[in-house]
């Protein structure tokens, strides 16, 4: 046998047809899904008379749109085209005998944190979901498609993807990381090197020791952020990290189906000899903790640098870096450290698990935020239980953070929680496209011990400083 990469081994697995032009169908194992994708794709069927082909894979749930204050029940607080969304993913969950987890459920949260916390993501699995960062769910050794609207009605009515084959990339990451420095300045360190458009094309498979060490929380903030490298998925070959995550999740196989889905899940990594399209090493003793600059998020700089000049960047670039530093504000040559921030936002599906929590807790455990506004919007209703239990949630109120409820909120302007023109927002998220939290709001990406420690200072910080 020819040996194979990850992606190709789940590839082949689950491809139901290839045609002439190398236009593929894949079986997909799981199809999530939210209320901003989804409408039209249900409205779709019924009007075909159709039904949801495999219901019992299919799992649904509102996160983008929901308000995430303490008086979300009250639909008031909801504009009108989200409370339109949420109904209707509410009645086609119903009409269609798909899993739902509605608002008033405390499993409800963001899609992606929700599919690997209840163990409908496993190991060798397809996943796909109407949502580009349905890269997260690689994490696991799952193949994880984003997809749009009309794609979404494909699964639904077909669990099948066409889908073309991408090209393999390798992404190490080679020895230790320091200490201040996390997952998130891996994928923000990635992007960096190749750029937006740098996996156009490829499925990435990130690998390596500091990838090995890395828990599954932190797997999940790498490959969430591959969309934004470009890549069409990220992966992470599945290992005893991965096993002890999955056992005992409510929908992961149990007893006997347990050992045999292990059995399967061992042969999943990239042999050897396997071939890559392309290979990319980065020394984790080399990742100093990032922040982004500008209004992409290949725009990362340490934050002991200082803001670039548009002039820095090759002819192409200088437009786009001038408007950039534009639109944000900033003066060439000013230390990134000089920068003040007046909102901090930690949550999203990059870095709103249990984990990113208590590295901000860390940090702000017995100090006072000297932010305008600083919120911390737990991935899912169980995040949120956990951190209070374990005490967290009071380090957030006690430092002067809001304690909000589950959902998408400042990761993107579609809900209630954004910011206002001109504010400046350090976030643990994944875009800093303008107006991304809102119009005009300015967005510096960081991991949630550098917007921790932005909160106590009033300033982009280097994290390492208040260790
Ligand atoms: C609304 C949705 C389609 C979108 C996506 O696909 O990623 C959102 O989740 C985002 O992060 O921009
Ligand atoms: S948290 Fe942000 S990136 Fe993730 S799905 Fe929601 S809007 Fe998209």
């Amino acid at each position: 046998m020819s040996p194979k990469t990850l992606y190709d081994k789940i590839w082949d697995a689950h491809l139901a047809h290839e045609a002439d032009d190398g236009t593929c169908l894949l079986y997909i194992d799981r199809h999530l899904v939210h209320e901003v994708t989804s409408p039209q794709a249900f409205e779709g069927l019924r009007m075909t008379n159709r039904k949801v082909r495999a219901p019992e894979k299919t799992i649904a749930v509102p996160d983008h749109n929901v308000p995430t204050t303490l008086d979300r029940a009250n639909a008031a607080t909801m504009t009108e085209d989200s409370r339109v969304q949420v109904e209707a993913l509410d009645k086609n969950a119903k009409d269609f005998g798909i899993h739902y987890y509605p608002v008033s459920d405390v499993r409800q949260g963001i899609v992606h944190i929700v599919g690997p916390e209840q163990g409908w993501t496993l190991p060798g699995m397809t996943v796909v979901c109407g949502d580009s960062h349905t890269a997260t769910h690689g994490a696991f050794g799952a193949l994880a498609h984003g997809i749009g609207t009309s794609e979404v009605e494909h699964v639904l009515a077909t669990q099948t993807l066409i889908q073309k084959k991408s090209k393999n990339m390798k992404v190490e990451i080679t020895g230790k990381l320091k200490p201040g420095v996390t997952a998130k300045d891996i994928t923000m360190a990635v992007i960096g090197k190749t750029g937006t458009a740098g996996g156009t094309g490829f499925v990435i498979e990130y690998c390596g020791e500091a990838i090995r060490d890395l828990s599954m929380e932190g797997r999940m903030t790498v490959c969430n952020m591959a969309i934004e490298g470009g890549a069409r998925a990220g992966l992470i070959a599945p290992d005893q990290t991965t096993y002890d995550y999955c056992m005992g999740r409510p929908h992961a196989p149990k007893g006997a189906q347990w050992e045999a889905a292990l059995d399967w899940w061992k042969t999943l990594y990239s042999d050897d000899d396997a071939a890559w399209d392309e290979i990319i090493t980065i020394k984790g003793e080399d990742i100093a903790p990032l922040v982004t600059w500008g209004t992409s998020p290949e725009d990362v700089l340490p934050i002991t640098a200082t803001v670039p000049a548009a002039t820095d960047f090759d002819g192409g670039k200088v437009d786009a870096a001038q408007r950039s530093l534009d639109y944000m504000g900033l003066t060439p040559g000013m230390a990134l450290s000089d920068i003040e921030i007046d909102t901090v936002f930690i949550g999203s599906c990059t870095n709103g698990r249990i984990e990113d929590l208590r590295a901000a807790a860390e940090v702000l455990k017995g100090k006072k935020i000297k932010v305008k506004r600083a919120m911390v919007v737990p991935g899912s209703g169980l995040v949120r239980a956990q951190a209070e239990e374990e005490g967290l949630a009071d380090i957030f109120k006690e430092a002067g953070f809001e304690w909000r409820l589950a959902g998408c909120s400042m990761c993107l302007a579609m809900n209630p929680d954004q910011l206002k023109e001109g504010e400046r927002c350090a976030s643990t998220s994944n875009r800093n496209f303008e107006g991304r939290q809102g119009y005009k709001g300015r967005t510096h990406l960081v991991s949630p011990g550098m917007a921790a420690a932005a909160a106590l200072t009033g300033k982009l910080t280097d994290v390492r400083d208040l260790m």
